[in-house]
């Protein structure tokens, strides 16, 4: 009997950067319908995995494996499986909302009709469509994030990868941004997501894994209600970084 594999599988990665391990030894397994959120203290490690898991970053050693294929070996399966909101969402300062959104569609290999259906959802998801025609260059910073996370999901992608999404938005923003994230999990994707906000992981995450100096030093279930046991874990890792590597 074949056990069934997760959706993404990430063993041993090891990343330095510049000349220091940033990520060391990494392993955990996500399935679909998972919300995992990943803590840790200024340069634990989360944008470097982030970006592992993205195609964006190359791991030193290890492997990534998306529904048991080899991730790192086939980089078109990152461009269809993926979609990554870096902690700073690159955008073309001369291209408007509409632009964004559509180039990235073409990017993700959606065509025609396709390409305007998923474009009129974002928007719609989004609340977007007052900025469509505003040039990327003049948006705030919450209203970049939301044209960054639209980028993200244009192509309902298999595993969504979120560095600090909530990261500028005001609340009604955060109240839509999780509304968002729980749809997706819902319609059976995997979300990592990474924030220095414990209340973000307990209001949404299934899951928690706390990174240490680029070490896995925590995987867990998320402490239904408050955040207080999760925050007496973080701190206990932050200060001694102890605590104990879940299974
Ligand atoms: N572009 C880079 N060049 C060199 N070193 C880097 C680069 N980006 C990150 N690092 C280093 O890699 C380590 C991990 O950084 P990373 O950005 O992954 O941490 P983080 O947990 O996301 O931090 P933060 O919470 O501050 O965003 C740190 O020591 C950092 O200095």
């Amino acid at each position: 009997m074949t056990l069934p594999q997760p959706l993404l599988k990430l063993d041993q990665l090891r990343r330095h950067r510049a000349g220091r391990p940033a990520v060391e030894r990494l392993s955990l397994a996500l399935d679909r319908g998972e919300i995992l959120g990943l803590l840790g203290v200024n340069g634990a490690g989360k944008s470097t995995t982030l970006s592992m898991i993205a195609g964006a970053l190359r791991p030193d050693s290890g492997t990534i494996e998306l529904g048991g294929k080899n991730f790192l070996e086939m980089p078109e399966l990152a461009q269809k499986a993926i979609g990554w909101l870096p902690e700073r969402a690159p955008l073309w300062q001369e291209l408007t909302v509409h632009e964004h959104l559509r180039t990235h569609a073409q990017l993700r290999g959606l065509r025609s009709a396709a390409l305007t259906q998923a474009c009129d959802a974002v928007i719609q998801r989004l609340e977007l469509t007052p900025l469509l025609r505003r040039l990327a260059g003049v948006l705030s910073q919450g209203q970049r994030q939301r044209l960054g996370l639209a980028c993200a999901l244009i192509h309902s992608p298999d595993v969504l990868v979120l560095d600090e999404p909530a990261n500028a938005l005001d609340p009604v923003q955060v109240a839509s941004l999780r509304k968002v994230i729980r749809e997706e999990a819902a319609r059976g994707a995997a979300v990592i997501l990474s924030t220095h906000l414990l209340a973000e992981v307990t209001a949404i995450c299934t899951r928690v894994a706390i990174l240490h100096e680029g070490h896995l030093r925590h995987d867990g279930a998320v402490p239904a209600g408050d955040h207080t046991a999760l925050e007496q874990t973080f701190f206990d890792i932050a200060m001694h970084g102890a605590g104990a590597q879940a299974a």
